[in-house]
């Protein structure tokens, strides 16, 4: 496909998206239909969609409407891009603009949440939240993110990790948010189908989650729970720090099919449980509870523009729930860490301040959090522990 073409692509799959299709759905449904595109224009193209729902706001103000080809037309003008080597008119390339679609307006004009791209209530809960980072948290949600990587320690060193990936033709970093974090550059693919990543050596996980395992006080051979496992990010992370007894379990048993085998490739043990006996007593909890994903909208870029208010109370509702729900599986002593991926007090400090509330015999032993500034996405840590 040629570059115009991979832009026309993008404005049909926006229109789709406008008429309320998923992104990821609408993007399937193209590649399946468009078998002269290779690998390269697939990704390409999934980018150039992504990054006008990054931006979805800016876009329309600066394309002057919300359809597929003036968000496009505004994401590459708030790009500074050449317009007319997109908008040709040749083979599959957007038709060439009409002086109607010219817009005077600079972003400077818009207001400021067209400008950061969030609905107005993220914007203004982010002010209260954040203060004076609000604005700059705001601005990296535009962009993509990058590529963490965690380093199976089992198998090696995270610098052992970086030679490998060198000869692989990446680039890596460490990152300090937990032992064996690494980050790659936006955009680095193909990872997952390599012999590195095959035989265990890594998994694909952001620093900033490794960030809230690495701040568990797991000690060896105690029992844990991991009680929203999902795919088991967290408990893979903890099973390769520490010799632990973990169960796995999750409300959604499907979620946690792929945990098998990555716990195999790690060279890790985990068990499944899909019901937890309710006596059952555990020295250390993880709940890693749904929430907003706020923290994370730079890889779901969809999720900030139907997030809702009303969708923010009815999770908090079920975050509270699951603390309660686990609080008395935690043996005397226990540690239970609270855990999310979003940027929200509400979902965060305050849900702690009321788990400690309803629940006098926890006490707060550490708390951790980090934003896109430093380089992760968004995650909130609090770490209870239960009287003795
Ligand atoms: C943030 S995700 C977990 C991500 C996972 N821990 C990881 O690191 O890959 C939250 C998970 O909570 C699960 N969940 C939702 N409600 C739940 C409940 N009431 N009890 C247990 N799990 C629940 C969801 O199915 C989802 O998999």
């Amino acid at each position: 496909m040629t570059p115009a073409a991979r832009y026309g692509a993008a404005i049909e799959i926006l229109d789709a998206i406008n008429t309320g299709t998923p992104a990821e759905q609408q993007l399937t449904r193209w590649a399946r239909g468009a078998r002269y595109a290779g690998s390269k224009d697939r990704a390409a193209v999934r980018d150039i969609v992504f990054d006008v729902l990054r931006r979805r706001a800016s876009s329309a103000f600066l394309g002057g409407g919300d359809t597929g080809r003036a968000l496009v037309l505004g994401l590459l003008r708030g790009q500074g891009a050449d317009l007319d080597a997109v908008f040709t008119g040749q083979g599959h390339g957007p038709s060439p603009l009409d002086p109607s679609e010219d817009v005077s307006s600079a972003l400077a004009d818009a207001p400021r949440d067209v400008q950061l791209d969030l609905p107005e209530w993220v914007l203004s809960a982010l002010d209260a939240d954040h203060g004076d980072d609000a604005t700059g948290i705001a601005q990296a949600l535009r962009d993509r993110a990058p590529v963490g990587l965690r380093a199976n320690l089992r198998h090696g060193t995270q610098e052992d990790l970086t030679t490998t990936l060198k000869a692989l033709g990446h680039n890596s970093i460490p990152h300090d948010a937990a032992p064996g974090a690494l980050v790659l550059p936006s955009g680095t693919r193909g990872l997952h189908l390599t012999e590195a990543y095959l035989s265990g050596l890594f998994e694909l996980q952001d620093p900033g989650s490794q960030g809230l395992v690495a701040r568990c006080p797991a000690q060896p051979n105690t029992r844990i729970l991991d009680y929203c496992a999902g795919g088991g990010g967290k408990a893979l992370a903890l099973a390769d720090a520490y010799d632990l007894d973990i169960t796995a379990h999750d409300a959604d048993p499907k979620r946690m099919k792929d945990l098998p085998e990555r716990a195999r490739r790690a060279g890790v043990s985990v068990q499944i449980a899909e019901q937890v006996p309710s006596d059952a007593q555990f020295d250390g909890i993880i709940c890693d509870v749904p929430c907003s994903g706020s923290g994370a909208w730079r890889r779901a870029p969809e999720a900030r523009w139907r997030s809702t208010p009303e969708q923010l109370e009815t999770l908090c509702a079920t975050q509270a729930q699951i603390v309660d729900d686990c609080v008395p599986m935690l043996a005397p002593g226990g540690w239970l860490a609270y855990m999310t991926c979003s940027l929200f007090a509400a979902e965060n400090a305050d849900q702690a301040a009321a788990i400690l509330a309803r629940h006098p015999h926890l006490s707060t032993e550490a708390t951790w959090s980090t934003t896109p500034l430093n380089g992760t996405d968004g995650f909130y840590l609090h770490v209870f522990r239960a009287a003795s």
